[in-house]
Formats: C-alpha cells, sequence, structure tokens
C-alpha cells in the first residue's frame, strides 16, 4: 500500500552471495484455506543459492485469519473503537474487488475527510515492543525499518493475548496474496512473458536474504528471545508480505512507514486519486476523498500509480484489462555484440551508470525519451562515436534537458530497433498465451489445482495487459515509419520527376 514509495529492501539486508543455511523443515500441506487464492507460503531450499529455486510448499503460520473472514474483521472494529477510533462513515463488509473492504454507511461527499485513524492506533517503527528486550536488541543493531517493523509483527503475533495488537494481526491474512508466494516454478511457468517475473525472483531473494542476515547477525546469538520455531522464513515471508501488501508511507510523518489498522481494509482503484496521510490538525491517519459515493458503495484509495505487474507483485491483483491508466511495461534493449563500436558503446554506457541490456517502461501513451536515446546508441555508425557519450548520458536521464536527442538521420533505424524489439516480446507473449502454460510439476490434489487455476488466470490477465502495451507501441511506431519511409518515397519520386524534367 506504500503511496510514494518503492519498496526496496535497505541494501544492508541484501542477499548474502553465499547458499542458505538449512531451515526448520515444515509439513509440506496447506493450510485449511477454503479459498481458491490463498497461496500457501514457502521456505527456503537449502540448496538455492540465489534464488528460491526449489522452494516449497509449506503450512501457513499460526496466526491471521482467511483473507474473507468477517468475524476477525468484525472483533477488530470493536477493538479500534474501544482504542478511541472515531465514529465512522464506513464499514467493513464484503465485496466484490478486494473479498473485504471498506464500505459507504452515509453519504459521502467529495472532498470529505475520513478514517482519522489515530498515531496511538498506528504501528511505526518506533512502536513500543510487547517484549521489549526484543525490541532494544533490534535497535541496538541499527535495524532498518523494513525488517524491523517485519520482526515486531512476528515477535507480537507470537504473544497472542498478551499483545495489545492481538485484534488487528488476527484480522490480517494468513496468507497475503503476493508474489512472494509463488514458486520458482510457478514463476518461471506462469511468468515466462513478462519482466514481472525477474522482478518477483529478486524481491523473494532479497526476503530471504534480509531473513538470514537477520539469523546471522542477531537471532543466532540470542536464541532465547528469537527461537527459531517463531523467526524462520516462513513467518518472515508472512510479514514481508503483509507489509508489500499494507505498509504506508505517510508523507506528512517525515515520509514515515507505518501500518495503519482499518485503514488498510481500503481496496485500490487505479481510477482514483486520493492518498493516506497524517492530517497534522486533527492528529489522526486521513484521506480525502475525490467523488462522492453512495451507502453501500465500497470506497477506494489509491496505492499509487502502479503498474499492473508492480500491483500484481506486492499486492497479488491484476486490474481489469485496460482499465489502468497507470499501466506500463519494461521493454528490455540491448547493445548488439557483433557491433564494430561495441566496446565504445559499452564503455559510454557504463560512464553513464548503465550497461548493455537495459528495461525501459512503455506506456499506452509512449515510450520515454531515454529508450530512444538508447537506440539512438545502438544504431549510430562509427563515424558517429563523438555523440557517444551524449547518446549515453540522455539515456541515463543524466542530462538536464528533457526533450531527448534529435538525430534526424538516425531515427528511421532507431524507431525500428525500438519495434523489432517490441515484436519479439509480442512474440513471446502470444507463445504463452497461445501455447497455454504447463503447470510446474506438483502432486496436484483439489486446492492445489484450484491455486493453479488462479495463478494461471493471475499471470494470463497480466500478459493480456502488457502485451496489449506493446500492441499499441507496435501501431504507433509502424505508422511513423510509415509516415517517414511515405514521405522518403515522395521526396524521392519528386526528385526523380524533377530530374527526368531537365534531362
Ligand atoms: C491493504 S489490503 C486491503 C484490504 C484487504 N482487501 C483485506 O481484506 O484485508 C490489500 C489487499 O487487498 C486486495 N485488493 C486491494 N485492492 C484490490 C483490487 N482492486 N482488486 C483485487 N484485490 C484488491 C489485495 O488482496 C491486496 O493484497
Amino acid at each position: 500500500m506504500a503511496t510514494s514509495s518503492t519498496t526496496a529492501l535497505h541494501s544492508q539486508f541484501r542477499p548474502p552471495l553465499r547458499a542458505p543455511r538449512h531451515l526448520r523443515p515444515l509439513p509440506h500441506s496447506y493450510s485449511s484455506s477454503s479459498r481458491t487464492r490463498g497461496c500457501a507460503p514457502v521456505r527456503a531450499s537449502a540448496a538455492s543459492a540465489s534464488a528460491p529455486a526449489q522452494r516449497e510448499i509449506a503450512a501457513g503460520v499460526p496466526w491471521g485469519c482467511e483473507i474473507e473472514s468477517l468475524e476477525s474483521a468484525a472483533s477488530l472494529e470493536r477493538w479500534l473503537i474501544d482504542s478511541g477510533l472515531p465514529e465512522q462513515r464506513l464499514a467493513i463488509q464484503r465485496v466484490d474487488i478486494g473479498e473485504r473492504g471498506l464500505v459507504a454507511l452515509k453519504n459521502i461527499r467529495k472532498g470529505e475527510k475520513l478514517l482519522f485513524v489515530p498515531p496511538s492506533l498506528v504501528i511505526t517503527a518506533d512502536s513500543e515492543w510487547g517484549r521489549p528486550e526484543v525490541g532494544d536488541v533490534m535497535k541496538r543493531n541499527s535495524v532498518p525499518d523494513w525488517p524491523l517493523i517485519a520482526t515486531y509483527l512476528i515477535s507480537e503475533a507470537s504473544l497472542e493475548g498478551s499483545s495489545r495488537w492481538i485484534s488487528y494481526i488476527a484480522a490480517l491474512p494468513r496468507q497475503p496474496y503476493s508474489l512472494l508466494y509463488w514458486t520458482r516454478a510457478e514463476l518461471d511457468a506462469y511468468l515466462v512473458a513478462s519482466p514481472i517475473r525477474k522482478r518477483a525472483i529478486q524481491r523473494i531473494t532479497d526476503v530471504i536474504g534480509t531473513y538470514n542476515d537477520l539469523r546471522d547477525r542477531i537471532f543466532s546469538r540470542h536464541p532465547d528471545l528469537f527461537p527459531e520455531e517463531v523467526y524462520n522464513i516462513e513467518t518472515f515471508l508472512w510479514s514481508f508480505g503483509i507489509l508489500f501488501s499494507r505498509l504506508v508511507r505517510l508523507p506528512s510523518m517525515d515520509g514515515r512507514v507505518a501500518l495503519v489498522p482499518w485503514a488498510d481494509m481500503l481496496n485500490h482503484s487505479p481510477e482514483v486519486e486520493t492518498f493516506l496521510d497524517f492530517d497534522k490538525s486533527s492528529r489522526g491517519i486521513v484521506f480525502t476523498t475525490d467523488r462522492s459515493y453512495q451507502p453501500g458503495e465500497q470506497v477506494f484509495i489509491s496505492y499509487g500509480k502502479k503498474s499492473s505487474g508492480e500491483l500484481l507483485l506486492s499486492y497479488g491483483f491484476v486490474p481489469k484489462e485496460g482499465t489502468n491508466p497507470n499501466d506500463s511495461v519494461e521493454l528490455l534493449v540491448s547493445l548488439d555484440k557483433s557491433d564494430n563500436c561495441y566496446k565504445e558503446k559499452l564503455q559510454a554506457l557504463k560512464r553513464n551508470g548503465l550497461s548493455e541490456s537495459e528495461s525501459f517502461p512503455l506506456r499506452v501513451t509512449g515510450w520515454p525519451v531515454e529508450l530512444m536515446a538508447y537506440a539512438f546508441l545502438v544504431v549510430s555508425p562509427p563515424d558517429m562515436s563523438q555523440c557517444f557519450e551524449e547518446m549515453a548520458a540522455a539515456a541515463s536521464n543524466k542530462t538536464s534537458s528533457k526533450p531527448g536527442l534529435n538525430y534526424p538521420d538516425l531515427e528511421e533505424q532507431a524507431l525500428q530497433f525500438i519495434l523489432d524489439c517490441c515484436e519479439s516480446n509480442i512474440e513471446k507473449y502470444t507463445k504463452y498465451l497461445e501455447g497455454g502454460a504447463g503447470s510446474p510439476e506438483v502432486p496436484m490434489n483439489a486446492k492445489q489445482a484450484n491455486r493453479t487455476l488462479l495463478l494461471k488466470q493471475l499471470a494470463r490477465d497480466l500478459c493480456i495487459s502488457e502485451r496489449r502495451i506493446l500492441y499499441r507501441t507496435q501501431y504507433i511506431l509502424r505508422r511513423r515509419l510509415r509516415d517517414m519511409r511515405g514521405g522518403e518515397l515522395r521526396a524521392l519520386s519528386l526528385f526523380n520527376g524533377l530530374r527526368k524534367l531537365f534531362k
């Protein structure tokens, strides 16, 4: 739910280069979810050096609830009201979009402030720990906010009734939706065409690396405070899953990240442009509606201007095709290794912080000037070597002038280069969509079959959305090239006509 944040883990918590240690074995069963959407947490395999290649399906965490549970949501509501949440114009209900959501109880006008969750009901890196000695160790080791809050959640969850957050934790999904819960085989099979696959692998690797780092630096030195039955990779995948899908950055609280109970029951709409923030005058977390709502209607906020792939990555859903105005797809472009100037071009790229392969976001509305600059560099001939540096700088967005470079003689080739990349990507998507994804090899019972169906559907939806952007780009590029070539042809025939006349 982070509004204006990227959710990168702290660099200190990048995965270590060596293979993770063997982790506590778990029963390989799914939890008791009756929903097809439930994706069981997974554990790191002893052998996976850099990615969760051999993670297996494992049991879920012993806390939280099924995502559609309204009982736990009702006790959350009661606890929040008892703890100082003011009377609300919204209630948690079962909804069509997002399972549970906040629904208007009364007419709500455009421009109204809603929620007013007091800071005392918000979890941040400064929250008091139910076991202060655990918090002290974490703080003495200067653990950054994300892993700190992830550990905090696990610590409080393990305290059950003695944590003040018991009602909140009981209403959190036991299996938050996100690509963190997809196995490597599932990512490889269903997201083979999408660049989100790589990002999901990186994210899972980061989470595993973060956990391994905490375990080696802190947990293993204080086994009495951090028993492995509680602080293990499954509980960390859960807590990071919760953070990726519910943590918000509050600009008016110095950009602090926070879990905001109640507000985190709001679902996302790509059409809405309203974000959570701390309101200094009422001293609560609020959002201001950007439209009116009638009683019974679900109220939405924005989780940020995210592409459909990013929404799947963090939140486990894909908006309906064509409804996400912020949608984009990454186009991977590379230098040609057989290019006579390959070395010089690569050096220019490296000097500007780029490498021989780079990704640029395509949108239905067009492509960035940086991509055009990269394409100019790729297609430029040796006699333009004095321009390589300028092109690489423009591709890295280091130049101050945004309007982009202009090399009329190279434009046609550069556009053709982008078109070729686009078309080879379209082919990959079409092959996947038409070929039907093979299921990774897992024994199938009814629940697993349902899970597979769900993942396949999500992957299909994403691929269709991403291919749509590529199709649109292909259309624009073809038209531009046709116009350019048509113009050249016209100029040529005019020239030939004049020549004949003078002869
Ligand atoms: C911040 S929580 C919102 C509350 C959540 N529906 C619940 O019941 O706990 C974010 C999660 O809600 C769901 N969600 C939010 N917006 C959605 C949407 N537009 N479509 C489908 N699911 C959505 C996703 O499962 C996401 O991971």
